[in-house]
């Protein structure tokens, strides 16, 4: 996959794409992400990318030339892009179903909007998806296009491990994770759960479903009403509500 990013400020990209996940899918080819800075496509002398807003208002709007100019660029360079996504808080709600569905493309330009706004003549005549990461005002775009970037790429085949992304379709079944825990059995007199210590497996796999359960049924019931419940889990929703009477 080839990830353009319009940003002005290109080295706010430099941590997050040059470690750990990322970084591993860029040597492996996974994905090639350019970073391409929209100051370098302001036609005039003062390389400017944003003026005063028609019609007044306070704030400034960022011009549609360097960005027509810079999608001028990319289409030139690698042919149409599949997708022109617009970074703003107006757009749609980023989640894992639109992760799932951009990881399918082939190419992908983020646009990272500032100011107040961006000319509306590059979001009807360039963009095909506006996408906002949720509901707080971020001071750029540039974030959001950081955790797009990182959620889509490691849904790529090869950039996770076979095991994680197998691990991954256990927890896709909508529900929240359950406790984990690691070396040693005692830590400042805190305990790992008996059970884990036991080797039952079927006491294991039926804790930690019940623990799974029991945090989405606490903080986000809205995933449990979704969630594809076995006849299992309702014996065990029915006994902690039972529980909890
Ligand atoms: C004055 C109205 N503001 C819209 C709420 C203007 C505005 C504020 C902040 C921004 C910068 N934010 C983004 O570009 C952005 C892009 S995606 C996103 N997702 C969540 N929150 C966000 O602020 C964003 C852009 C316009």
């Amino acid at each position: 996959m080839v990830v353009d990013i319009l940003t002005l400020f290109p080295e706010m990209f430099a941590g997050p794409f040059d470690a750990s996940i990322i970084k591993r899918a860029r040597e492996k080819g996974l994905v090639e992400i350019n970073l391409i800075n929209i100051r370098d496509f302001s036609r005039n002398k003062h390389r400017t990318v944003d003026d005063t807003p028609y019609g007044g208002g306070a704030g400034m709007v960022m011009a549609a030339e360097p960005l027509f100019e810079a999608m001028d660029w990319i289409r030139a360079r690698r042919g149409d892009p599949g997708r022109v996504i617009l970074l703003c808080p107006a757009g749609r709600p980023f989640n894992q179903e639109v992760a799932a569905e951009l990881a399918r493309e082939k190419h992908l330009v983020l646009i990272c909007g500032h100011y107040e706004g961006i000319d509306e003549r590059v979001a009807e005549h360039l963009v095909t998806d506006e996408i906002s990461i949720g509901d707080y005002v971020l001071t750029g775009g540039e974030l959001p296009a950081m955790v797009v970037v990182d959620a889509v790429c490691r849904l790529i085949p090869g950039v996770l491990g076979e095991r994680a992304s197998a691990q991954e379709e256990s927890f896709s079944d909508g529900l929240l994770e359950y406790p984990h825990y690691t070396r040693p059995r005692e830590y400042r007199g805190y305990r790992v759960p008996e059970v884990l210590l036991s080797g039952h497996h079927e006491k294991i796999r039926l804790w930690r479903r019940r623990q799974s359960l029991l945090r989405t049924l606490a903080s986000r019931p809205d995933l449990l009403a979704r969630a594809s419940l076995t006849g299992e889990d309702r014996k065990i929703l029915a006994s902690v509500l039972e529980e909890i009477k």
